[in-house]
């Protein structure tokens, strides 16, 4: 058996589609969404990852706001920046590319973000509205998971799911989403302090695997025709993309989202979400 490709591509490509003609509307009305980013240090992965967000809203018609420091930034000027974008009004929704340097208190940037224009979802107050079941950007890669996975049909609802990592942008959120009454799903977090990870594993209908260990799910991991999402990366030498998820896994899943091409454009998508919903707020 070779499992089905839950296609992050084609499906961002749909949800953009969508958002175009949105965008459109939104500027008959006199309002242009405005997405700014602030990117500190010279890390590959982060600026291709901000260029792609980029494109992205070249794509649907939102503005670009570009903000990038050197690696040598002290707190204060990332703070100042963060400042700048809060009352910027041509900025309707913006992020802070993460990780940011070693030695940057990472929360104090985000709490000091208007949590009105936190395209992430990560700002403080929205997780917590997150927590309390009240309106809220979402998170955007936990967000694309579910979308990619609804729009493929897999079942969330009573499903088993296994989530591997605990950062902020992934792992933390993740069962927060699922868990709401919408996905019912009965959630079992893993970490590096997990005893027995693959007995955890073999029980899941669905695998989210955020831990960033190259090959950490292997195939007799898997319960056959499970959902596996990769979203770990982990470089090779040669600077390519690895997964936490080994490729003989497709050989026993049902579904697989591929990394890359999986989760990573639906990451995109769901911000650019974030970033008309928040626009069409404002015009009520
Ligand atoms: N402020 C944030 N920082 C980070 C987030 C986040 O959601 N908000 N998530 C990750 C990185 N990330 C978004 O910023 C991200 C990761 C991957 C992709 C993507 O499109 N990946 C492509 C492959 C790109 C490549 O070749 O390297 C794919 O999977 O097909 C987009 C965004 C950490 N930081």
């Amino acid at each position: 058996m070779t499992a089905q490709i839950l296609d992050g591509k084609a499906t961002a490509a749909e949800i953009k589609s969508d958002l175009t003609a949105r965008v459109a509307a939104l500027k008959e009305k006199g309002v242009t969404p405005g997405l700014g980013t602030i990117l500190v240090g010279d890390d590959p992965g982060s600026q291709k990852y901000v260029a792609g967000k980029h494109r992205d809203c070249a794509q649907v018609g939102i503005a670009s706001i570009q903000r990038e420091l050197p690696g040598t930034a002290t707190q204060e000027e990332i703070e100042a920046v963060v400042r700048e974008l809060n009352e910027d009004p041509a900025c309707t929704g913006y992020i802070v590319q993460l990780p940011l340097p070693k030695g940057i208190d990472e929360n104090r940037i985000l709490e000091l973000m208007d949590p009105e224009k936190d395209a992430d979802g990560l700002h403080p107050m929205n997780l917590g509205r997150l927590v309390l079941n009240e309106p809220a950007p979402l998170p955007c890669t936990p967000n694309g998971i579910i979308t990619l996975l609804r729009r493929h049909g897999v079942e969330i609802k009573g499903a088993e799911v296994v989530v591997v990592g605990r950062g902020v942008t992934i792992g933390r959120p993740m069962p927060l989403l699922l868990t709401r009454r919408s996905e019912n799903a009965t959630v079992t977090q893993c970490h590096t302090g997990t005893r027995d990870l693959s007995a955890h594993l073999r029980r899941a209908d669905i695998i989210v695997a955020a831990a960033g260990s190259a090959h950490l799910i292997r195939p007799e991991d898997v319960k056959p025709g499970a959902a596996v999402l990769d979203v770990g990366v982990s470089r090779s030498a040669e600077g390519k993309i690895v997964g936490d998820v080994h490729p003989g896994v497709a050989e026993v899943a049902g579904w697989v989202a591929p990394n890359p091409g999986g989760v990573g454009p639906m990451t995109r998508a769901q911000l650019l979400v974030n970033v008309v919903e928040a626009a069409e707020r404002s015009v009520g």
